[in-house]
This record gives C-alpha cells, sequence and structure tokens, in this order.
C-alpha cells in the first residue's frame, strides 16, 4: 500500500475475485518493465507515453462501437418480434428472439472492455499510481454504505475535489 492510501482501523481488506485479477496483471505489467522489446507491455511502457495513451483512447472507443453493435441487435430482434406480432400485437407478449450475434456482440464487449483495463493498467503503471491507490480514489466517491469492509482510503491531504 502506497503512502497515500490507508486502511481504518478495525477492518480487513477484502478478498474479491476481480481484485486478485488485477493485482496479477498489474503484477504482471510493473514485471515487463525488465523485459525485452518482444514484450508489447515492455514497449508500451518505454517508448513514448503517446503510444499506450492513444491505444486507450482507441480501446475506449472500441468498447463503445462493441456496445452499440449489442444494441443494434437488441434492437433489431425487438423490431422483428414487432414486425411479427402485426399491429394488433400486444406490446407485452412479444416474443423476442435474440439471435447468436447478440451473444456474441456480448463476447466482443467483453473482450473490448478487457483491452481498456489492461492499457488503463499500463498507463497506472507508467504513472506510478498502484492499485491500491486507484482503488482508494473509487473508494473514496463512495458512501460508506458502499464501500467494502476494508476498503482502501485515499488520506484526505491526496483528495483534490477542485475546491
Ligand atoms: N492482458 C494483456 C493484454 N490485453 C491486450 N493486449 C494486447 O493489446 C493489443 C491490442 O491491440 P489491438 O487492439 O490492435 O489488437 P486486438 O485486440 O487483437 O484487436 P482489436 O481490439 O482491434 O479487435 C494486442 O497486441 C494484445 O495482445 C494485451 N497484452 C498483454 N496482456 C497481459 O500482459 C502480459 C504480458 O504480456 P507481454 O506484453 O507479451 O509481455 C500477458 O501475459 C497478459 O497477461
Amino acid at each position: 500500500m502506497s503512502d497515500k492510501t490507508y486502511i481504518p482501523s478495525g477492518e480487513e481488506a477484502p478478498a474479491l475475485q476481480i481484485g486478485s485479477t488485477l493485482e496479477a496483471l498489474a503484477a504482471t505489467i510493473a514485471g515487463r518493465r525488465g523485459a525485452g522489446e518482444e514484450s508489447y507491455t515492455y514497449r508500451l511502457l518505454t517508448s513514448s507515453p503517446d503510444e499506450v495513451l492513444k491505444k486507450v483512447m482507441e480501446e475506449a472507443g472500441e468498447v463503445a462501437l462493441a456496445a452499440k453493435d449489442v444494441e443494434a441487435w437488441a434492437t433489431s430482434s425487438l423490431a422483428a418480434a414487432l414486425a411479427a406480432a402485426g399491429a394488433d400485437g400486444a406490446a407485452d407478449e412479444l416474443a423476442v428472439q435474440l439471435p447468436p450475434e447478440y451473444d456474441a456482440a456480448i463476447d466482443h464487449l467483453r473482450y473490448e472492455a478487457a483491452d481498456v483495463v489492461y492499457h488503463l493498467l499500463v498507463v497506472l503503471e507508467r504513472y506510478g499510481i498502484d492499485l491500491d491507490e486507484f482503488a482508494a480514489e473509487l473508494n473514496n466517491r463512495m458512501t460508506d454504505a458502499e464501500r467494502p469492509n476494508g476498503g482502501v482510503r485515499l488520506y484526505e491531504e491526496h483528495v483534490e475535489r477542485g475546491k
């Protein structure tokens, strides 16, 4: 844990699946600082920062396009169901059949989301923001009821609220 974060006393850190996955990936990325040119991650960590920053933007755009694809398949399925029901069809009895392409679009969205997260973690590594600090940023925005028990927090002096 960095000196920017803390776990409130009396609380234990949670063990969630996504947490350990992100920790493993972040550790792999950090470990690639010493790898050679054959490692894509090494190249992103050591080349012009524009390379990885461009990738984050590109992959975020791909997430948006993938999500629009999901919507398009859902919308066309609904349109087909409406057409099949005819003018007298009751809206609450529509039989919407989602095609295999819908499931494929969901898979693609998940894939692109993973690309964004990977590239974002490379950015965080490049700029020295560790996962605890990143988690603390998210945790600081949560209400007490939302925050996981033991969720790390940022010290007040590291919180910028633009005030
Ligand atoms: N999680 C990832 C990861 N996610 C995405 N990528 C790479 O990011 C690049 C994404 O570029 P593109 O979008 O152009 O390619 P694409 O995803 O194939 O295609 P589209 O998104 O355009 O459809 C590809 O080269 C992927 O291989 C990743 N490269 C590495 N990792 C992890 O990092 C570790 C270290 O990998 P090295 O970089 O090989 O050292 C790996 O073992 C993985 O655990």
